[in-house]
């Protein structure tokens, strides 16, 4: 573009998008707020209210916010570091309760109705997958340990490792529900996908939860997904079994989506 109009004035802006795999349309067009980060130029403000007169034409104006490049560019890594730090969290107090006999379930729920905490992103499991969240987090990471703040980079990875460490502890937890031995057990999962209603495998946990459990020399895998092509997944693991084979004479049965 500099190059072919050399006498263009060019502006950046930042303008990062929030919208979740298996849900991208409704987001796209009912987003929680969109944001437009500008330089402070009066040139720069020019080309985010044009920007902003776009998506005016389907999103209320109250939800569109200008802010600097820096702020936005931030609070796209921060937004996506803050769902996966409530992940975590819930993901570290459900260790406390299968030592306490208290129920996730009902601890989440209890918290989630308090207003100022609220209920979403309390899900526990086997941890956060997809290609964005672990990425942001990290980015952050770095971002931190670059401006020499390595206390803040430490307290953000432990996020991460939280993430880790959950997968790690759900497949030793399958291992011991199965007389601490795979060897000779056919296992069946059923959810390749980081997530449901989507067919992206792109840091599944499930995968890892699978490399982690071969590693135990079960006699057989079988591995379904209804979204997911079995190509794609062939090419990511080398064992798989077609949908009619996935729940026949399994030992174990794993739902990871
Ligand atoms: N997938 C999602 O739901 C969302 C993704 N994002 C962000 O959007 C960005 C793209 O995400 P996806 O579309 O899911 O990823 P993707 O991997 O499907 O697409 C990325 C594209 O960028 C291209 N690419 C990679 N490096 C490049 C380079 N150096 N120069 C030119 N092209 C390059 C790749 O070939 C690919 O076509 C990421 O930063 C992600 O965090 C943001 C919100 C939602
Ligand atoms: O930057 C991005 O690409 C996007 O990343 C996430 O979207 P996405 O990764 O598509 O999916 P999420 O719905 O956030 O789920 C992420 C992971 O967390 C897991 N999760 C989610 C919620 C929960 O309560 N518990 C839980 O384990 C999901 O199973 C999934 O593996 C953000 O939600 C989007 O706002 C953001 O735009």
């Amino acid at each position: 573009m500099a190059i072919s109009r050399p006498t263009a004035i060019l502006r950046s802006l930042s303008n990062p998008e929030f919208l979740a795999a298996g849900t991208a349309v409704q987001d796209l067009m009912h987003p929680d707020r969109v944001l437009i980060g500008s330089s402070p130029h009066p040139r720069g403000h020019r080309a985010a209210g044009l920007l902003a007169d776009i998506y005016a034409a389907w999103v209320p104006r109250a939800r569109i916010l200008a802010t600097n490049v820096w702020s936005s560019e931030l609070s796209k890594l921060v937004a996506n570091a803050m769902l996966a730090q409530r992940i975590s969290s819930i993901n570290s107090i459900s260790a406390i309760c299968e030592e306490t006999g208290a129920d996730i379930d009902e601890v989440a729920a209890a918290i989630g109705s308090d207003a100022r905490i609220g209920d979403k992103f309390l899900k526990a499991g086997i941890g956060f997958g997809g290609s964005c969240i672990k990425k942001d987090v990290l980015s952050l990471v770095y971002l931190a340990v670059s401006l020499g703040l390595h206390d803040v980079g430490e307290y953000w990875r432990q996020v991460v490792m939280m993430n880790e460490h959950q997968r790690g502890r759900f497949s030793r937890r399958v291992v011991r529900c199965l007389d601490s031995t795979l060897v000779g057990k056919k296992i069946t999962f059923l959810g390749v996908a980081f997530k449901a209603n989507t067919s992206d495998m792109r840091e599944s946990p499930m995968l890892d939860i699978l490399k982690t459990l071969l590693e135990e020399q079960p006699r057989e895998a079988a591995i379904f997904d209804p979204r997911c092509h079995p190509a794609v997944v062939r090419r990511e693991i080398e064992t798989f079994l077609d949908a009619q084979d996935a729940d026949s004479a399994a030992e174990s049965t794993i739902a990871v989506t």
